[in-house]
């Protein structure tokens, strides 16, 4: 794999959402490349747009104007969103939940719970792979979250505010287990944040203000 495959690329692509006097226009004509190996901190204050950008990349909204292109290479895992909040299904324990995408795609259902348990032992939630999500906090449920998209090992990992809900050590291994998943696959990592020391772990950093997104910044 070429170091520098661009994954994704967006070309003057804004989202606006309502329309006429309602309109809201959530990211302006963004330009950006995500290519193999990137890792990239979103950063700005609450309503920048930064969610707004990652649903882009990932295609869950598709540009009002502009373009975003992906890679024709990132297959059906390609993307692994991490989505803020609540995400898993409640009927499922952790295990089955991190397991399922695999299951759907085909894998046998042992091949596929050993990859969510080798996934939950990253994040330091192998404890909990048989417990509900009723039965877990909101910091658990992120953490299993996160086990879910890194079992897939998934070339472009999208991150929504990963540590948001989680206290210090927590989120720092929560971190943690998303860059030594990115480092190990090769994956490229995108982290939306509003905290500096989250930014700081990664290597570029670009700020978005008012649905802008700023020039790059290294990160050193
Ligand atoms: N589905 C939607 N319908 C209408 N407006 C929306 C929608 N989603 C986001 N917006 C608006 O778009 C702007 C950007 O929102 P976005 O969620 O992308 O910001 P954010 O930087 O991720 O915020 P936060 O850090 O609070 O998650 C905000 O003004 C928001 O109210």
């Amino acid at each position: 794999m070429p170091a520098d495959e661009t994954l994704v690329a967006c070309q003057d692509a804004a989202l606006t959402f309502g329309r006429g006097a309602q309109a809201v226009v959530a990211v302006h004509g963004a330009n950006l490349v995500i290519t193999t190996g990137e890792r990239l901190a979103v950063v700005g204050p609450s309503g920048s747009g930064k969610s707004s950008l990652l649903h882009l990349l990932a295609g869950l909204e598709q540009p009002t104007s502009g373009k975003v292109i992906r890679s024709a290479s990132l297959g059906t895992f390609g993307i692994g969103l991490v989505f803020q909040g609540d995400s898993l299904i409640p009927a499922l324990n952790v295990l089955e939940n991190a397991a399922l995408p695999l299951v759907l795609a085909g894998r046998t259902e042992t091949a596929a719970q050993e990859a969510a348990r080798a996934a939950l032992d990253l994040v330091g939630a192998a404890d909990l792979a048989e417990r509900l999500p009723e039965e877990i906090s909101g910091g658990q449920a992120q953490r299993a979250a996160a086990a879910r998209v890194l079992a897939q090992a998934p070339r472009l990992i999208l991150a929504d505010e990963p540590t948001g809900r989680l206290d210090h050590a927590t989120g720092t291994r929560v971190l943690d287990a998303l860059l030594t998943a990115a480092d190990r696959t090769g994956a490229a990592l995108v982290v939306t944040t509003h905290d500096p020391a989250v930014a700081a772990r990664l290597t570029v950093r670009r700020s978005m203000r008012d649905g802008r997104l700023l020039a790059p910044e290294e990160i050193s």
